[in-house]
């Protein structure tokens, strides 16, 4: 079968190359932060919406803040939960940032299943900036095909040649936060695209990733169907592989934003008690400490 890349690759008419930056007119006074302690007790029946559904929990959500570090955010029950507080939280951080950004859009990399997606819609609808998901803009280029379609049809290096292409074009765009192919990292020409934003590594433990990915399936990731064995032991296997090959590719972000590290900082012995919006904060936060460099 004859495969071109879609050089009319068409950007939805929502993304808006007319959205220009704003420029900075104000200090950088804003750096200077989290001065307090402070201690927010979640309502039972909080909930946060995610792409695939609703987490549900209680917790109590503590901060601790400091001028010298990040504050920290502990959810001491209950995995997965968000309050008017934490959002409140997360608008005034990225209030306090929007204006230092310039307009440049956040390129979310990581691997598949490292929540590029969840985190991505939360950032973006905090920062009022518009959410794209490449694969997404690869499969409507395509003409409607699926990921593993594309795939099974016409093969890696021509989804990749259309990857590349999707993100040229929207290295042309302001106030997007992208949500990057796993893989997207492996071309070094789709990082001189990223350069004009800043990039963001995701980094999830690779067993976190095989729990997350093995709970909802690998149908849609055909870079997952080579090995043999029960679900997670191939999905487990199959990410080593990969991330033996992408690891150094995904240090190439502007910022790493490490969720064993959030865990650690919050005494948390396990990632999956970290909700979207706790490590969107963090980004936000590695993004502020990127900006003072
Ligand atoms: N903080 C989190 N804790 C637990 N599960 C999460 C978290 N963030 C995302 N997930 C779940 O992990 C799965 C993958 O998330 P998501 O689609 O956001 O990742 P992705 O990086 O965009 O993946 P891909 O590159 O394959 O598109 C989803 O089922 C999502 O609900
Ligand atoms: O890790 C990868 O190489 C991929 C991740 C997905 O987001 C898709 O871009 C595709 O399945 C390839």
């Amino acid at each position: 079968m004859e495969a071109k890349v879609s050089r009319g690759v068409q950007l939805p008419n929502w993304i808006n190359p007319e959205k220009i930056a704003r420029k900075p007119n104000s200090s950088l006074q804003f750096f200077q932060k989290y001065g307090e302690q402070r201690l927010y007790r979640v309502p039972a029946s909080c909930n946060l919406l995610t792409k695939r559904g609703r987490f549900h929990g209680p917790a109590v959500l503590k901060i601790s803040c400091s001028s010298e570090s990040s504050p920290a955010f502990v959810l001491e029950s209950g995995s997965y939960a968000a309050s008017s507080d934490e959002s409140k939280i997360i608008k005034n951080k990225s209030e306090e940032i929007e204006p230092y950004l310039n307009g440049r859009c956040i390129y979310l990399v990581g691997m598949m299943g490292s929540g590029k997606t969840t985190v991505g819609k939360v950032l973006s609808e905090t920062l009022e900036y518009s959410f794209c998901d490449c694969d997404t803009l690869i499969e409507e280029a395509v003409g409607g095909s699926t990921v593993a379609e594309i795939f099974k049809l016409y093969g890696e290096n021509f989804f990749r040649d259309n990857e590349t292409e999707v993100l040229h074009k929207l290295s042309l765009m302001h106030r997007l936060v992208v949500s990057t192919g796993g893989g997207a990292v492996v071309r070094s020409i789709n990082w001189r695209y990223m350069q004009k934003g800043i990039s963001v590594w995701l980094d999830v433990p690779l067993e976190a990733l095989a729990r997350r990915i093995t709970a909802v399936g690998t149908n849609s990731r055909p870079l997952l169907h080579h090995e043999s064995g029960d679900p997670y032991s191939k999905t487990m296997k199959r990410l080593t592989y990969l991330f033996e090959e992408r690891g150094e590719a995904y240090k190439n972000a502007d910022v790493r934003v490490s969720l064993e590290d959030i865990a650690a900082k919050l005494g948390l012995e396990d990632v999956c008690n970290l909700t979207p919006t706790v490590i969107a904060l963090e980004v936000l936060l590695q993004i502020e400490n990127f900006l003072k460099r």
